[in-house]
């Protein structure tokens, strides 16, 4: 067979890959570019045995071929084409086609990183495409990265910036592979931004991005799972949510103030001051005790949407104390839990402070403020359930996200 019989489809560093017409219907040819010596080949065949022993969405190149040439190649399933072709041509992807890629592709790296199995260059050109339109995993092999090296540059921009060899530069290409298909662009040029994304999903991208693959989530299984979450919440029907006062005020009297740790060097306005620290004070109240509530070891699952708001009780303090409204404009990202820490990501207009309210089963709630920043890593303990929750200021009104929980805690108003 000549590789000439088929059209170029495009190349990489190995080679040129060609769609071939054969008895068995059009197949995929990768004609290498050089010489495959015989201990080069005998640990390609090995690697490509582990390869199609995985079972997940991993392209495997069949088998190595010879050409009447003399030249070798790997033959194996054609596609329809790369996820960089098809953002090239179609321009970014809907929302919930990401989410289904993602999906995909966490998966497939879960099953391969339980079997040992690094791809460490997951790029836009190595995700392709079958006739289904499933999305696969190509070019998993590494025994021919060092034989046929390949320009450094070449897809810079998808690889982890630590090197190819750990799980979490799967971690990062996924996260760097998904920024392409939200925004048509790699990473790095700019902050991530898609209007009609859940902040979840901009939120986990932006984890997965993390320069220190320490703070990206600890295995592709979670990043699977909390994929696999965001498509079911889009496929559920919307609850009704509260979108009005919600007091914060029933019990505060007599209740120990929590403290408030301002973030360093960025203190709030003077302005703002005066509205913060008696409504930190308010939530934490209701973070522990009263208003929303952190119900560790009920096992339920957290609520979709807040209940009714409390009615103020007698002892409400005067009128004059901050109303906290729970509205779309501050949303916090599903926790992405490390054990020791928990990075929390959220989204709220321009121009507003955020403070992060922290409830674990035992002790006081806590609040920091970190003014302009919308994420955060929070140090915990390992195994106690928390509840979170952001609130916002401009120094005149004060808003509050949804609370989320971590290790099935509940937390409800
Ligand atoms: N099995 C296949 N079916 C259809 N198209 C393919 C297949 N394998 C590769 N291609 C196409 O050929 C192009 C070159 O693939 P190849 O794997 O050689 O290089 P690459 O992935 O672009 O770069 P590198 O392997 O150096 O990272 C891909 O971008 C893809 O568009």
């Amino acid at each position: 067979m000549r590789p000439e019989d088929g059209e170029a489809l495009g190349g990489g560093s190995t080679g040129v890959v060609f769609a071939v017409p054969s008895d068995e219907g059009d197949l995929a040819l990768k004609v290498f570019s050089g010489r495959l010596y015989r201990r080069t080949r005998l640990r390609l065949e090995r690697e490509l045995d582990r390869l199609s022993a995985v079972d997940g969405q991993l392209l495997v190149p069949g088998t190595i071929v010879e050409l009447a040439d003399g030249r070798c190649a790997l033959r194996g399933e054609l596609c329809t084409g790369s996820l960089a072709d098809l953002v090239t041509a179609a321009g970014p992807l809907s929302t919930d086609d990401v989410l289904v890629l993602g999906t995909a592709i966490a998966s497939t790296l879960a099953t391969a990183h339980e079997a040992g199995i690094v791809h460490g260059r997951l790029t836009p050109s190595n995700v392709l495409f079958r006739a289904s339109g499933e999305p696969v995993i190509n070019d998993f092999e590494r025994t021919l990265r060092p034989v046929f090296v390949r320009d450094p540059r070449h897809g810079r921009q998808f690889l982890a910036p630590e090197g190819t060899d750990g799980r979490s530069s799967d971690l990062y290409g996924l996260g760097a592979v998904l920024h392409l298909a939200l925004t048509g662009e790699p990473p790095g040029s700019r902050p991530l931004h898609r209007e009609d994304a859940p902040i979840d999903l901009l939120a986990l991208v932006e984890n997965l991005l993390a320069e220190d693959p320490a703070s990206r989530p600890p295995d592709a299984a979670l990043v699977e799972e909390i994929l696999t979450g965001l498509q079911e919440t889009r496929n559920t029907p919307e609850v009704s949510t509260v979108d009005g006062p919600v007091s914060v005020a029933s019990g505060i009297e007599g209740v120990p103030v929590v403290t408030i740790e301002p973030a360093a060097g960025a203190a709030p306005t003077p302005r703002k001051r005066s509205v913060w620290p008696a409504v930190a004070a308010g939530v934490a109240v209701a973070a522990g005790f009263t208003t929303w509530a952190l119900l560790p070891g009920s096992g339920e699952p957290e609520p979709r949407s807040l209940p009714a708001p409390a009615p103020r009780s007698s002892s409400a303090p005067p009128t004059s104390a901050p109303t906290v409204k729970t509205v779309s404009q501050v949303e916090l990202a599903a926790p992405i839990d490390h054990g020791s820490t928990v990075e929390l990501a959220w989204r709220a207009p321009d121009g507003f402070d955020s403070a992060v309210v922290i409830a674990g089963e035992t002790g006081e709630p806590k609040t920091t403020f970190v003014r302009r920043q919308r994420t955060m890593n929070v140090a915990v303990e390992p195994g106690r359930k928390y509840c979170f929750l952001i609130q916002i200021t401009d120094g005149e009104s004060v808003r509050e996200s949804e609370p989320r929980p971590i290790r099935g805690a509940t937390c409800r108003k």
